[in-house]
């Protein structure tokens, strides 16, 4: 007999399929404390969550018997994926009950706004009858950004063309094929923030996406703007959001997540007369919540029971014979798939792996997946994507996958490499182990180097002209950058070439621009390989 936790609320009839199974046990507790759960977690084989309870490194240590944890929704935030992968404990979500739920939700919060109704509302139940202070907009013919084209964003660009509006979307997976048959213009960051009277958006909260929408787009973007999240807290940058709603830039905004849930009291979006929020509501319907908590038990039932599963963001199933000898690749080709995605520009169309020398006798698809791992995470965020599902996400989004070998190889025993063709580019990084000095980026574009893939990294393109390195080194320590190491590559004397500096700290986007503004320097981009 399995037994099961539901650790925070979730419908009987979404796990029906759990509490009639005859070899499963299910104890519903809610609203338990840390302590009070590593105080039982210890007898049970499964723990069912779904946002608030935080599963800790504390709660799956004590969890001796724990080898699933599912959460009924998307985000896995509140679980420490690193604990679990570290455990063994499979972690599953349900990515797709919830989709049209929280789009339903953002076009609630989009018409509300629009229209004031929650302010009117407020003032008709207080007795006054004001029909001067809530002229709203209409929706149709205004333009409405869509930031992060995924489930949800697709399904709100799909119902925003049923009101009229024309829509624009940006996501670094969106080709110019996805976006006409969607109906919607593809366009830029830029594009969005110069054009749109409505901006929504629906990316995870990645590194990249944290702040997104800040200081500098608000100086950008159009007088009268209204902004919408119903994704993650931090994506817009609330502090800079509250003061461009007080200098007039944008209108009026409605969120349904916070940087910091829930919002302390003070928090100024709960007392902003344009503002109006919703405590992370997104999915919460009837029908959302069932259908994330079946998903989810379906593959918790297939899980305890040992058979194939879905949708599990953390575990790699890899035999021990391959995982012997391909276990040392997989963090160079996850850093290798991350080093290309950081500096491949335009949406991703394909994905093309050569292996060279040893590896070419080996069956490669576990390494093929931390590869793809590492492209994907850097857009879908590091929650979301893994070697399990890796492949399954690159399909889904239209990215092609190619793996060649030859037993070829240019000095190295083995040589990854990895190219990326966008819808604007080709790069290409390659990289191998050196015996006795780990991990090496080998090559970057046409250029040999030799770079250890870790931390803080600069790539610089230059013309190899005399002075052009002292400028660099100059100019990042004026900033208080410090340069731990540095490679110099080109292909001719006086031609095009490359530097890779390893810095001690992420240099900020106002150094990055100076730097690209260099007499004799084309393109300066920040790489971060952990
Ligand atoms: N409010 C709620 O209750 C609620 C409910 C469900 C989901 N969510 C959140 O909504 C968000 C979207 O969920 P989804 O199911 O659509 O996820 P998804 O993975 O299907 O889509 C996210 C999209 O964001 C894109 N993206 C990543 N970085 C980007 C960037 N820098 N610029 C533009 N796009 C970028 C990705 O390529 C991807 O297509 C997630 O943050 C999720 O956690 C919130
Ligand atoms: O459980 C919830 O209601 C939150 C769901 C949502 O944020 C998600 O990521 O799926």
């Amino acid at each position: 007999m399995f037994k099961v936790l539901v650790s925070d609320p979730i419908s009987d009839l979404g796990i029906s399929l759990l509490i009639e199974a005859s070899d499963i046990a299910v104890d519903k507790k809610t609203g338990l404390t840390e302590d009070e759960l590593v105080g039982i977690i210890g007898e049970y084989d499964a723990l069912l969550v779904r946002s608030q309870t935080k599963v800790t490194e504390r709660i799956m240590s004590a969890g001796k018997q724990l080898k699933v944890i599912g959460r009924a929704g998307v985000g896995v935030d509140n679980i420490d994926l690193d604990a679990a992968t570290k455990r063994g404990i499979i972690v599953i979500n349900a990515p797709d009950g919830n989709t049209i739920t929280t789009c339903e939700h953002t076009f609630a919060m989009m018409m509300a706004l629009a229209r004031h109704i929650p302010q009117a509302y407020l003032k008709t139940v207080g007795g006054v009858w004001d029909r001067k202070s809530f002229v709203g907009v209409e929706l149709r013919n205004k333009v409405l950004g869509v930031l992060g084209m995924g489930r949800i964003g697709s399904e709100v660009a799909a119902r925003a063309k049923a009101f009229g509006m024309d829509v624009y979307g940006y996501d670094p997976f969106l080709t110019e094929e996805r976006a006409e048959k969607l109906g919607v213009k593809l366009a830029s960051v830029e594009d969005i923030i110069r054009d749109a009277d409505f901006i929504t958006v629906h990316t995870p909260l990645t590194p990249e996406t944290r702040h997104m929408i800040g200081k500098e787009q608000f100086a950008k973007i159009k007088k009268g703007v209204r902004i919408v999240n119903c994704a993650r807290g931090g994506i817009i940058d609330e502090k800079a959001l509250v003061e461009a709603i007080d200098a007039g830039i944008v209108a009026g905004a409605a969120f349904d997540v916070f940087e910091e849930e829930p919002p302390a009291p003070d928090h100024p979006f709960l007392s902003h007369p344009k503002i109006i929020v919703t405590p992370h509501l997104g999915a919460s319907t009837v029908e959302a919540q069932e259908n994330v908590a079946i998903d989810v038990s379906e593959q918790l039932l297939h899980i305890l029971r040992d058979e194939p599963f879905k949708n599990a963001v953390n575990m790699p199933p890899v035999p021990a014979d391959v995982l012997s000898k391909l276990e040392p690749y997989f963090s160079l080709g996850k850093k290798l798939g991350s080093f290309a995605a950081q500096i491949a520009e335009g949406p991703v169309k394909e994905i093309v792996i050569n292996y060279a020398g040893e590896l070419a006798d080996v069956d490669t698809q576990p390494l093929n997946r931390y590869v793809v791992q590492g492209v994907l995470a850097c857009h879908l965020g590091s929650d979301q994507v893994n070697v399990v599902n890796a492949m399954h996400l690159a399909k889904s989004r239209g990215v092609n996958i190619v793996v060649s070998k030859t037993q070829a190889t240019k000095g190295f025993t083995n040589q990854v490499s990895v190219t990326l063709r966008t819808t604007k580019e080709e790069r290409l990084v390659a990289g191998t182990l050196l015996n006795g000095f780990g991990a090496r980026i080998t090559q970057v574009d046409k250029f040999p180097v030799d770079v250890e893939p870790q931390g803080h990294l600069l790539l610089v393109s230059h013309h190899d002209k005399p002075g052009i390195i002292g400028r660099v080194g100059t100019l990042l320590g004026t900033n208080d950058v410090n340069i731990a190491t540095m490679q110099v590559g080109r292909t001719i004397v006086g031609g095009a070439a490359i530097m890779v500096l390893g810095v001690d700290k992420g240099v900020t986007k106002d150094v990055l621009a100076q730097l690209t503004a260099l007499p004799d320097l084309n393109n300066a981009k920040e790489i971060q390989l952990y």
